[in-house]
């Protein structure tokens, strides 16, 4: 079984600035993996290049084991990588209903857009009861929701999440969690968190990547990742 996405020896960053050094992640179908990692290890600027959005120096992505050439963000959301960037992927000029139409932008299926926007809409029924409020006077969780369900509109099979619970009330992430919890189970998107709140993101996880100054420091088994004791001081905080 192929992996849904590869990265083999990343090599990617600013100008001048390599930020992330041959780093090497997969991630198979339906499967849960969390990035953990210092603040400025290279997290985001992974999801950045696995998403199509930041250029390799260097390496290569591999979808189904294909490589791609060509990464762009909507040749990777095509290929069924979808990301919710950090800091709400919304256009907040829009309203709630038009932001989930253009999730579904590069979608064939047209037919089904309908079916799936009642379908977000019953999973945040918040969102339903603002769907002509344009998203940018949302508040916090409300524009979290709608990002996650935008994201999730192209029907993704791999949804790659950059710290989703920052800024909101304990309630509310563990709301979403919940969530993303059910879209793997129930329609077997796969997904790759990073987030600080490492604890929450390790019970839905299986599998975990330690970056560390840009470079995979460790990776195992969430539950090898719970029983560390530096990694609980580290990341967890007890
Ligand atoms: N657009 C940019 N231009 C230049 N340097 C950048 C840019 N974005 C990030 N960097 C730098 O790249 C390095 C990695 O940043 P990145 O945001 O990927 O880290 P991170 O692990 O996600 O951090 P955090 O947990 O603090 O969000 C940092 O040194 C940062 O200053």
């Amino acid at each position: 079984m192929s992996a849904v996405l590869e990265a083999r020896d990343l090599v990617a960053g600013y100008g001048g600035l390599t930020v992330l050094r041959e780093v090497s992640v997969s991630v198979d179908p339906s499967e849960v993996v969390v990035v953990l990692g210092a603040n400025g290890a290279g997290k985001s600027t992974l999801l950045s290049a696995l998403s199509g959005q930041l250029p390799l120096t260097g390496g290569q992505l591999l979808v189904d084991g294909t490589p791609v050439r060509n990464a762009r963000p909507d040749v990777m959301l095509a290929k069924g990588v979808s990301l919710v960037p950090q800091g709400r992927g919304t256009l907040t000029g829009l309203s709630v209903m038009d932001n989930l139409r253009l999730g579904a932008v590069t979608r064939k299926d047209k037919a089904e857009v309908g079916t799936d926007i009642d379908r977000w809409f019953t999973v945040f029924p918040r969102l339903a009861e603002r769907r002509d409020q344009v998203a940018g006077t949302l508040s916090g969780g409300e524009q979290q929701m709608l990002a996650v369900a935008r994201a999730m509109m192209s029907r993704p099979r791999l949804l790659l999440c950059d710290e989703i619970s920052l800024g909101l009330a304990p309630v509310v992430v563990q709301e979403l969690f919940v969530t993303l919890a059910e879209v793997n189970r129930e329609l077997g998107t796969a997904l790759l968190l990073v987030e600080q709140n490492a604890e929450l993101a390790l019970e839905i996880a299986s599998r975990v990547y330690l970056l560390e100054v840009g470079e995979v420091g460790a990776s195992g088994s969430a539950e090898s990742f719970r029983d560390d004791n530096s990694i609980r001081a580290a990341y967890l905080g007890y």
